[in-house]
């Protein structure tokens, strides 16, 4: 992995046995890349400071994180063992006069997966709302498979970043915690955002991997039926409250977003909001691995593709029936099997590991 010593004045780490590495930069590089942090170069503000756009010297384009109280070290150490084209990447940092770190991350040119679904005028198809979802189960699993794991523990709409190729990148490791049996694991009290909130975890011994789990089902139900994760407007404002009853009837055309069509294939409706209601589950030791919801929504995303080809809401267009019906038959097989494994998944391991990796050298 690629945990890096520090480098000064903006030279780049060199060991060859990084797979990725961090830059750090002086404080005068961020000044100057971000026009000594300009309004207009202001891209928005989040609980721990502002984020600029800024222009390094090489031309290359990123964000600036700066903090106002709270400190990056975390975050920064965090990122800094983390690297995957799901995320939203640690480039550098620097250090204030304050001794306060600023975060130098990819730069994610296509908002948030909150504006796509909430204020976007055209709200996305179904297709890309499956694949954005995919995305996003993916980038939390691979959080779930490094070792140790990583729980980010704020996973929302808010915190998913388009990229500039319209993929979604999960970011803002503010509150993400590794798995290891430490000080810092036993002490953290529970955060995150209200309406994302798993109601188990209410001490910090009761933080896992399944507390994530917990988040991505509000996120996908969030998705599937275009509602936020908490609006006072509606009744019952939290959206798990007004969508679970409704999947426990199979009223699962209630659920899909009326602004756009829904899959036409039952089935794939009827799987994408079984998957959100098992995310969710009050027992989290009965909720999926992300591994499992990666997988079911991967296998759900080929079905949808396969049907798509005689699927006017995907296609724009009627243009009649194409796929063959052995193909659809073997992709329904995977999908049911791997349901079928979903819904008898033995108790998963929710404990934190033990194990110890070092920390972030500066
Ligand atoms: N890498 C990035 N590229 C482009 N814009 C970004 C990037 N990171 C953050 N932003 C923008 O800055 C805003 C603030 O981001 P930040 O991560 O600080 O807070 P947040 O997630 O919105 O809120 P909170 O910290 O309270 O959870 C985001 O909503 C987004 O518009």
């Amino acid at each position: 992995m690629g945990y890096l010593s520090c480098k000064t004045d903006s030279s780049i780490s060199t060991s060859t046995s990084d797979p990725f590495q961090i830059q750090e930069f002086t404080y005068k590089d961020l000044q100057l890349a971000t026009a000594n942090f300009s309004d207009s170069k202001l891209l928005g503000r989040g609980s721990h400071g502002l984020v600029y756009k800024a222009v390094l010297r090489s031309g290359r384009l990123v964000a600036v994180k700066k903090p106002s109280s709270n400190d990056l070290d975390n975050e920064i150490d965090i990122l800094s063992s983390l690297h995957s084209p799901s995320l939203v990447n640690l480039l550098g940092f620097s250090t204030n006069s304050h001794g306060r770190r600023l975060l130098v991350v990819e730069f994610m040119s296509n908002g948030t997966l909150f504006d796509v679904l909430h204020t976007n005028p055209r709200p996305p198809t179904w297709p890309r709302r499956l694949r954005l979802a995919l995305q996003t189960a993916r980038a939390v699993e691979t959080l779930h498979s490094s070792s140790p794991p990583v729980i980010h523990r704020d996973i929302k709409s808010a915190n998913v970043l388009i990229d500039r190729n319209l993929n979604a990148r999960l970011g803002d490791f503010g509150l993400a915690l590794r798995c290891v049996d430490d000080f810092r694991l036993r002490s953290t009290p529970p955060a995150g955002t209200m309406g994302y909130l798993d109601p188990c975890y209410v001490t910090p011994e009761n933080l896992s991997t399944k507390t994530d789990v917990f988040s991505f089902g509000i996120l996908l139900l969030e998705i599937i039926s275009g509602r936020k994760a908490l609006d006072m407007a509606n009744s019952p404002p939290s959206v798990v409250d007004w969508a679970i009853p409704l999947i426990r009837k199979g009223k699962f055309m209630s659920v899909y977003d009326p602004r756009v069509p829904a899959p036409r294939d039952a089935r794939v409706r009827k799987m994408v909001a079984v998957v959100a209601a098992k995310c969710v589950r009050p027992c989290r030791e009965r909720r999926p691995s992300m591994k499992e919801v990666a997988r079911c929504l991967g296998e759900l995303s080929k079905l949808n593709s396969w049907n798509g080809l005689s699927n006017p809401c995907i296609m724009g267009e009627d243009v009649g029936i194409v796929g063959t019906p052995l193909k659809n038959q073997q992709l329904e097989l995977g999908v049911r099997s791997n349901l079928m494994e979903l819904m008898a998944s033995p108790k998963s391991q929710i404990r934190a590991k033990t194990t110890r990796l070092p920390n972030l050298r500066f």
